[in-house]
């Protein structure tokens, strides 16, 4: 008897609205037994980013050994990297037992959502040439799908599905790009799959904006693509119905989707700092809520 296992490859975020802190929150929030490695460290607050210390490589390479050579991952996400060097520290480790890893999910992390860089120009260069291959999913903003693609921001959905298109021929089967910043009256998140392309559409939560609902979303699918394993590992999977399928993936971000929204919406109106308001969290202990 396990539960679904699952590691987290990210940067720690004092202030715990994104990170390895939202990570570890929300795969115990969706009933999974979370592990990570810390890539970097970074000082937050609701104001913004103070600083950003990328960890030595080797740093990062021992802590992702200690795990995956030991623990059975069902999945891993891999999120904030900070430098070109840890991005190949990483890809190196994963290549070196990839089948270690279970299902790979890639939220390449480029800007906080205050506009601070959180990785070098040729980390971000390395995560296209070196992670993207070894991913099984490509979770990402709109922003971070033109820097990987060295073309301008999407301004239409069908701008979004050939950037997706694009990314998918890169290696990932699946990609999702997340549409926040596309104006509309509904959120709509573009998903590439094997099977096809989905459109995502959910009604825009217009009251105070969030930080860490991109780095929640990976997390949760993360969360979700480790139960099925664990559904299916212990012979459950009819017991779940549609999630069993072909048509996993959709299901599985369909749900985490749900998830973001409520979290979202529960923490509206929080009210975490000693004064200004800043951009607050999502409440990732959602699923805890008892009332
Ligand atoms: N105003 C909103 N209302 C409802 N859902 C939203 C809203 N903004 C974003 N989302 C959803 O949250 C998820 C993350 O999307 P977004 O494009 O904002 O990522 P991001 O820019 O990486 O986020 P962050 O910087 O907050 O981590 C997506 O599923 C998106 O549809
Ligand atoms: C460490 C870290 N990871 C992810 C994000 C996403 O915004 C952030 N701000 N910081």
């Amino acid at each position: 008897m396990r539960p679904p296992l699952v590691l987290t490859i990210a940067g720690s975020e004092s202030d715990g609205a994104a990170g390895v802190q939202a990570d570890l929150k929300t795969f115990t929030a969706l009933g999974s037994y979370g592990a990570s490695a810390v890539t970097m460290v970074t000082s937050v607050s609701p104001r913004g980013v103070r600083s950003v210390h990328p960890l030595p490589r080797e740093v990062v390479r021992s802590q992702i050994d200690a795990v995956a050579e030991d623990l059975l991952l069902d999945a891993t996400k891999i999120g904030s990297l900070g430098s070109a060097a840890v991005v190949e520290e990483v890809a190196a480790a994963v290549r070196a037992h990839r089948d270690r890893f279970g299902v790979i999910v890639l939220d390449p992390v480029m800007v906080s959502a205050d506009g601070t860089a959180l990785i070098s120009a040729e980390g971000a260069a390395a995560v296209g040439t070196s992670l993207l291959p070894l991913a099984d999913v490509l979770s990402l903003n709109m922003a971070e799908a033109a820097q990987l693609l060295g073309r301008p921001l999407a301004t239409s959905i069908d701008e979004m599905r050939d950037q997706a298109l694009a990314l998918q021929a890169t290696g990932p089967d699946t990609v999702l790009i997340t549409g926040g910043r596309l104006p509309g009256e509904d959120v709509v998140d573009l998903l590439v799959h094997p099977g096809g392309t989905d459109l995502l559409r959910a009604e825009r939560i217009t009251g105070r904006r969030v930080r860490g609902a991109g780095t929640t979303l990976s997390a949760a699918i993360t969360a979700q693509v480790a139960r099925i394993a664990e559904f299916d590992r212990v012979g459950e999977l009819d017991e779940i119905g549609e999630a069993g399928t072909a048509d996993d993936l959709v299901t599985i971000v369909a749900s985490a989707r749900e998830f973001v929204a409520s979290a979202t919406e529960n923490a509206q109106d929080w009210r975490l700092t000693r004064g200004g308001d800043g951009y607050g969290p999502v409440n990732h202990l959602i699923t805890l809520d008892k009332d």
